[in-house]
């Protein structure tokens, strides 16, 4: 069992919910964490059980990057959106820069997460 973080910024959300459909059955048997809109669009259009924490721009993101730091997170699908500015660029940053940093698996499209996930 992973424990995977599930994040998706506004324009990328439906993809996320998408790809969390297609891969329900397997994504159940993992341990799922969201920022806060992201996690609850989820549940809500899929069943899945996903862990809540602050929305991204409250500090969602942040709290995502100590669980990584803190080695309780092995997983960060995270669709960025490449196309428009963020508030909370900062801690969107922070939050790659971390994965990056303790090396998890981190998928920033959907290509990638389901290679990830074909991995796990
Ligand atoms: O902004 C986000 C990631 O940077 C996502 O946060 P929400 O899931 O709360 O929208």
């Amino acid at each position: 069992m992973a424990r995977i973080g599930l994040v998706a910024h506004d324009d990328r959300k439906d993809e996320l919910c998408r790809w969390a459909e297609t891969h329900k059955a397997q994504l159940a048997l993992h341990e799922l964490w969201g920022t806060g809109t992201t996690g609850a669009r989820v549940t809500a259009e899929t069943g899945l059980a996903v862990t809540l924490l602050k929305s991204g721009p409250l500090g969602g993101d942040q709290q995502l990057g100590a669980m990584i730091c803190e080695g309780r997170l092995d997983v960060l699908v995270f669709f960025i959106d490449p196309l428009s500015a963020q508030p909370h660029d900062v801690d969107v940053k922070a939050l790659t820069r971390l994965a990056t940093l303790y090396d998890i698996m981190l998928a920033n499209n959907k290509s990638t997460a389901d290679a990830v996930l074909a991995a796990i």
